[in-house]
């Protein structure tokens, strides 16, 4: 058992939207594939993978050093101790050999693309979902049901309130009881008026959720929380410089309600300064790794140990991305959820095509790997990589 290849391609996953800080007119995700010589019900074991969106494709960094640790290793130093399958774990280890310690940001997108694929490939050799090959591998019950929300509220040019409004009743027909819109990328009382349509919309049917992407100083990040704690929020996410823990947390004095980090740290290093010094709330606060941007799933166990050595329960996890990889993590591992982006980012983002959201929830359905055979306009795309 080996792999034979492993191939990239950097795609465009390009729209009009805007955040508090980037626009996504020229954004692209890497999407690789690991080709190995196993076959199974009658097909040659192909594991795909790609990067989440906000952060660009990775294809320079994986066909340069990637790509080549793992088609030169030895064969066998990458399987497991009996041989029948993939070692995520040792693989990680050969990608990152000669990487010195630190600097996340430069690689960690490139190998979480890489890290997804492998899983892939892992849980189709066992012939097994990933979400319950998971559960299994740590003793955890799965619990196929996972929580998801609908993220959107984006700026848009021409975009009113009352466009935002029907974008977010759509998502309400479509199932969803959490919605989630972007913050500081207009003044603070045009924010509020976004806000305040919102919430007359949705009502109570559902919790709204409110992103800033990390635009905010000090001085604005406390502003908006006066602002935003007169209203019964589900969180108020990402308000100053990600990699800024002591704003977090002085934040956190004048914000009572949930708050919610993370997309945008990439290492179980930088998740524990997070938890040490950003003032997180283990009892409302939300953890948003995602692994598809952090070294992928080798690493984010790294994350969950450091998380419960500081107290923290995998249910406060609500990953960003909107991937299928992250719902298996959710379903095996015990997470509080996923992100979801109803009409963004396709084909990469959503669910197998037989799925529907109810009560804000989505059933895992049973198929090898991570489920993107399941989805038929993601599989075409990935097929064409290498099958
Ligand atoms: O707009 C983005 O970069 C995506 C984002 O923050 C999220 O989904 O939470
Ligand atoms: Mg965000």
């Amino acid at each position: 058992m080996r792999i034979v290849d492993v191939v990239e391609t950097t795609k465009p996953i390009s729209s009009p939207i805007r955040n508090a800080y980037i626009d996504f007119s020229k954004m692209t995700s890497s999407l690789v594939a690991v080709v190995t010589d196993v076959v199974r019900d009658g097909r040659r074991v192909v594991g795909y993978g790609f990067n989440s969106n906000g952060r660009y494709g990775q294809g320079g960094l994986i066909r340069e050093r990637f790509r080549d640790r793992i088609l030169e290793a030895e064969p066998v130093s990458l399987l497991n101790d009996d041989g029948t399958n993939l070692d995520p774990h040792r693989i990680w280890t050969k990608m990152m050999s000669n990487e010195k310690p630190g600097g996340h940001g430069e690689r960690s997108v490139a190998v979480g693309t890489l890290d997804m694929a492998i899983w892939d490939a892992t849980a189709k050799i066992a012939g097994k979902p990933l979400f319950r090959l998971l559960a299994e591998i740590k003793g955890k019950e799965a619990n196929p049901r996972v929580f998801v929300y609908a993220a959107g509220g984006y700026y848009y040019p021409g975009k009113d309130n009352s466009a935002l409004q029907a974008e977010m009743r759509g998502y309400l027909n479509r199932g969803y009881n959490v919605v989630k819109m972007k913050i500081g990328g207009a003044s603070i009382d045009e924010d509020r008026g976004r806000i305040e349509a919102v919430l007359k919309e949705i009502g109570s049917q559902a919790k709204l959720a409110v992103d800033a992407n990390g635009r905010f100083d000090l001085e604005t990040g406390i502003a908006y929380a006066k602002m935003l704690r007169e209203y019964p929020l589900f969180w108020y996410e990402e308000i100053g410089d990600p990699l800024d823990y002591a704003l977090q947390a002085a934040v956190a004095e004048f914000y009572p309600g949930p708050m919610a980090t993370g997309e945008n740290l990439f290492s179980h290093q930088d998740a524990r300064n997070l938890l040490r010094y950003g003032g997180m709330r283990p009892d409302r606060d939300w953890l948003q790794f995602d692994c598809a941007l952090s070294y992928g799933l080798v690493e984010y166990l790294r994350t969950l140990d450091v998380l419960a050595q500081h107290g923290w329960s995998p249910s406060r996890c609500i990953p960003h991305g909107g991937h299928q990889m992250s719902l298996n993590i959710a379903a095996g591992l015990g997470l509080g959820g996923n992100e979801s982006y109803p009409d963004l980012f396709q084909p990469y983002g959503g669910f197998p095509d037989s799925v529907r959201v109810q009560d804000g929830h989505i059933v895992m359905p049973d198929i090898p790997g991570i489920g993107f055979e399941g989805k038929s306009d993601l599989i075409k795309v990935m097929r064409e990589l290498a099958e």
